[in-house]
């Protein structure tokens, strides 16, 4: 079994969430909260409120735990498709898998990968949600502490279950999107590359950064979903399930509700995913 390609998986998704975390606390609280009239309204609500802190809230565990949810995605996708069609990831170049075998290594990726983030997504939604300004003595103390205290009072107040809320929301949005993340990569790559070579680093930064482009926008909907029902703990069980949550966010919001952080979470993708790909692969390469 390839170990490089888990380890390339676990330091390219690190450098790609490092980058895109201030982002994603915007698109979080726009997609939960009502509060703000905007991207930009939201932004400046949370500097002047929350300082720079305030944008990476949320963001420690996401880096602890995306050692085993981006080497489980990445290793997942490489092995299964070595399974599908008996080639490493060099033989690829030369023997391109059928997009019909990388979607549907991709969409085995993305569900298997779902169950590891599921606890670390919930303790990062809950966590950049909170806007309270860093603790100053005499100001009022935020629900939660850290991440571990989080953890620990999700536990305590809602049982191991608790810490998978969401999860099947999560595990909706990432089944199919990953395919389409794994098959825009894989395809735009193949386009622009003259047979049997190694993308260039333009190709590969493009591909990867439309790829994340692709799999984010038809992820949003289920995203908005997912963050509702991963905040839903907190003001006591509202929500009956997905379907009760896309019902009850239509009829109180309309069908814009879907595209809640819409914009946001496409400007994130590029950069995030172009990075992610390339470290990938240069790592990959290096590792021969
Ligand atoms: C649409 N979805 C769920 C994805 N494309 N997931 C892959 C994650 C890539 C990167 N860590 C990111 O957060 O964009």
């Amino acid at each position: 079994m390839p170990v490089e390609e888990f380890v390339a998986g676990w330091i390219s998704g690190a450098v790609g969430l490092v980058l895109g975390h201030p982002f994603d606390t915007v698109k979080v609280r726009l997609q939960t909260q009502t509060t703000y009239r905007g991207i930009a309204d939201c932004m400046v609500r949370i500097y002047r409120h929350e300082s720079l802190l305030g944008f990476f809230k949320g963001m420690s565990f996401p880096v602890a735990s995306i050692a085993v949810v981006n080497s489980v995605l990445f290793g997942v996708y490489s092995n299964a498709l070595l399974l599908l069609t008996a080639t490493s990831h060099q033989e690829r170049r030369a023997q391109p898998p059928s997009y019909m075998h990388i979607f549907l290594a991709g969409c085995t990726g993305g569900f298997l990968q779902a169950y590891f983030l599921a606890p670390f997504d919930l303790i990062k939604v809950r966590l950049q949600n909170q806007t309270e300004p860093r603790a100053q003595p005499g100001s009022p103390r935020p629900r939660y502490q850290g991440p571990m205290h989080c953890a620990a009072s999700i536990f305590q107040e809602e049982g191991p279950r608790g810490l998978f809320r969401g999860a099947w929301a999560l595990t909706l949005r990432d089944t199919p999107t990953l395919g389409i993340y794994f098959i825009t990569y894989e395809g735009l790559c193949h386009q622009y590359t003259p047979e049997g070579q190694n993308p260039s680093s333009a190709t590969v930064l493009v591909a990867g950064g439309f790829a994340g482009i692709a799999s984010w926008v038809t992820a949003t909907p289920l995203d908005v979903i997912k963050s509702r029902m991963q905040m839903d703990g907190l003001r006591g069980k509202v929500y009956r399930g997905v379907l009760d949550c896309m019902v009850s966010s239509v009829r109180q919001e309309g069908v814009g509700v879907f595209l809640r952080g819409l914009t946001i979470n496409s400007a994130r993708a590029f950069p995030v995913n172009a990075v992610t790909f390339l470290s990938y692969e240069y790592l990959l390469r290096w590792w021969g």
